[in-house]
Order: C-alpha cells, then sequence, then structure tokens
C-alpha cells in the first residue's frame, strides 16, 4: 500500500512498533513524529483489514490504538515506490483478561498476549511477509506462539499458525478466542486463576467483548435512522472451538507488563535470535512487490 507520502521517513526501520502515543519510538532529526500521517498509515491498514476479513468495520484505526495498551507492528518494504516505501502489513497484539476451558473443561482466568488483527495487502500475500512480521512480534514479546490467544483467527491464519508453527489443534473454547494445545502446559498458578464453580445463569461476570464483537455492538448500539443494514453474518473461522459467537473476554486490559520484559519499542532490537526465519520470509519473496500495489491517494 502505497501513499502520497514518504513512508521511509516516517517509519525508518523495516518493522516499527506502535504503541498508544503513535509513535515508533525513533525521532527523525529531532522532528516529533507527523502523527497526522502516521494515523492515516494506520487507518487505511486497518480499513483494508477490515474488508479483507468482511468485517463490519474496522477493528484497528489509529483513534483505537490511542485509547487501548496495544502494539502495532507495521511492516514496510522501503526500497518499493521509487525509494519512498510501501506499507507491506501490520500486526496487532494486546494482553486480554479471558474465561478459558482447559483441557479439562475447567473454566481458568488468565491473561494472555492476543492476536487481534493481522494483515499483510493482498498482492503481497503468501510471499513470507506475514512470518516475518509475526517472528518479530515472537521475539519482541519473548513468547511463543501456543502461549497467545487468537481472536477469531480468519481460515487464512489459521492456516498460516498451522503452516508455520504446527499450531493445529485447538482447545474448544465458548468463545472466539481459540488457543492451541500447549497453552496451558508451562503457566504458572498465578497465570492461570481457577474460576470458582459457576453459579447459575452466567455468574462470570462483568464480560466485556472481543474486538471483532465490540464492534457489532456498536453497529447495533446506532440510534434509528443510523442504523446500517444489518451486517451479513461474521463467518466463524473454521476452529471447531470458534462455533459461538459470544466472546467471554473480559476486556482489554488497561496496564500490563509483558511476561518478561521487552527491549524498548522501535527499532528492529539487534539481530533477533531466529532470524533465519526472517532471512528465509525474504528469500521467498518474488518481484510481484513492484508489479502492483495498492495505492492510496
Ligand atoms: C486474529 C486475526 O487477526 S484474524 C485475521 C487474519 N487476517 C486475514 O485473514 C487478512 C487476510 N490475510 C492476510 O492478511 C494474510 O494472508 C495473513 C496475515 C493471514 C498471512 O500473511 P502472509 O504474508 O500471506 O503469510 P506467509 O506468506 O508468511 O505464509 C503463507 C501461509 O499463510 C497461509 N495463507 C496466506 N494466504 C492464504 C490464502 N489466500 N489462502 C489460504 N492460506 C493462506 C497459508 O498457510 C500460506 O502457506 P501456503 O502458501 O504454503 O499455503
Amino acid at each position: 500500500m502505497d501513499f502520497p507520502f514518504d513512508i521511509n521517513a516516517l517509519f525508518p526501520e523495516r518493522i516499527s512498533v506502535l504503541d498508544q502515543n503513535l509513535a515508533t519510538g525513533r525521532k527523525s532529526s529531532g522532528r516529533p513524529d507527523p502523527q497526522a500521517q502516521i494515523a492515516t498509515v494506520i487507518d487505511e491498514l486497518g480499513k483494508a483489514s477490515a474488508k479483507a476479513q468482511k468485517l463490519p468495520a474496522p477493528i484497528t484505526s489509529a483513534a483505537k490504538l490511542q485509547s487501548n495498551r496495544h502494539h502495532f507492528y507495521l511492516l514496510k518494504e522501503g526500497e518499493s515506490n521509487g525509494g519512498r516505501g510501501v506499507a507491506v502489513g501490520f500486526l496487532k497484539v494486546g494482553y486480554k483478561k479471558l474465561f478459558l476451558l482447559d483441557q479439562r473443561g475447567a473454566h481458568v482466568e488468565t491473561e494472555p498476549l492476543c492476536v487481534l488483527d493481522f494483515y499483510i495487502t493482498e498482492n503481497l500475500q503468501r510471499h513470507g511477509y506475514g512470518l516475518e512480521l509475526f517472528s518479530y512480534m515472537l521475539q519482541h514479546k519473548r513468547v511463543e506462539p501456543e502461549q497467545m490467544a487468537y481472536d477469531r483467527p480468519s481460515p487464512k491464519f489459521l492456516s498460516f499458525l498451522g503452516k508455520h508453527f504446527e499450531l493445529k489443534n485447538s482447545v474448544p473454547q465458548v468463545n472466539n478466542f481459540v488457543v492451541f494445545d500447549g497453552f496451558f502446559r508451562n503457566k504458572s498458578a498465578g497465570q492461570l486463576r481457577k474460576v470458582p464453580p459457576k453459579k447459575p445463569e452466567g455468574e462470570i461476570k462483568p464480560y466485556s467483548l472481543s474486538e471483532r464483537e465490540a464492534i457489532r455492538e456498536e453497529q447495533r448500539a446506532l440510534p434509528w435512522p443510523f442504523v446500517r443494514p444489518a451486517a451479513p453474518p461474521l463467518s466463524p473461522p473454521l476452529a471447531p472451538s470458534s462455533q459461538f459467537s459470544r466472546s467471554l473476554s473480559v476486556g482489554s486490559s488497561p496496564s500490563h507488563a509483558p511476561l518478561r520484559p521487552a527491549p524498548a519499542s522501535g527499532a528492529h532490537p539487534g539481530h533477533p535470535q531466529n532470524s533465519h526465519v526472517i532471512e528465509n520470509c525474504r528469500a521467498k519473496r518474488t518481484s510481484s512487490l513492484n508489479r502492483s500495489r495498492l495505492s492510496f491517494h
């Protein structure tokens, strides 16, 4: 996706990590980040992601990023677009308090890092960019893929997780989040709190909505005459765990440190441990990057 401004000036690193302040962590030559242009990039990518997933509205925007403690990883290709660079895609993660069912069907309260939104521009999909971005995030957050929860993963994303990380067997849940075998392994009692037995009628409250469900709720809440025609039902992910539409997320945590401290956001942190994975992703790419591009003007 290209823009009528210089992506390389906005995002000096190949992968930038943005937080609530929409800051890339690096200020070029003492200037503040040109926030309006950064916001435009986030908004346009968010819209394209929603469109690709057939969501009724974007779940990622600059405004939403500013009001949540999420991390937004942006991948660019610096040489494209006459040297001004293009935005290739993004990955958004954040901690969520979730009530999940373990393998024995017991409710546990947990607060994992969740993948909330993930998008690579259409013409660049299946070239290894998604893996590059995801691998970077894993190193930045120092987390393994099976320790994470996935907010209503799309069929493409499920295929991605199966192919690259052998995440194939999910543990059935009664909400939109998908977790895989291994999620409940190696977790201390502090990380997984058993929820007391349920009293009759939905007592584990308050539940808030997942990002995706929240969008649907926002749309439903519009007063007449602003109510839009009913959106087509979201297609549930193919995982058996996601056949239920109601999320039991208790919302995004207002403030939460990662399980282990992560390096400062912004720059590519040195040479990552599994940099061979990232190198492989790059090697996989073809010249399609320059052939066709989504353009924002
Ligand atoms: C919680 C959430 O965020 S759910 C939303 C996930 N996002 C989307 O569905 C938006 C549209 N899809 C995309 O943006 C991308 O395809 C992503 C982000 C899922 C993956 O990024 P990519 O750069 O395409 O992935 P990468 O090239 O590293 O890996 C390729 C693998 O991903 C999966 N994949 C990617 N595109 C497709 C596709 N069109 N159909 C099926 N599987 C696909 C496959 O497993 C593929 O391997 P294969 O080509 O051997 O079949």
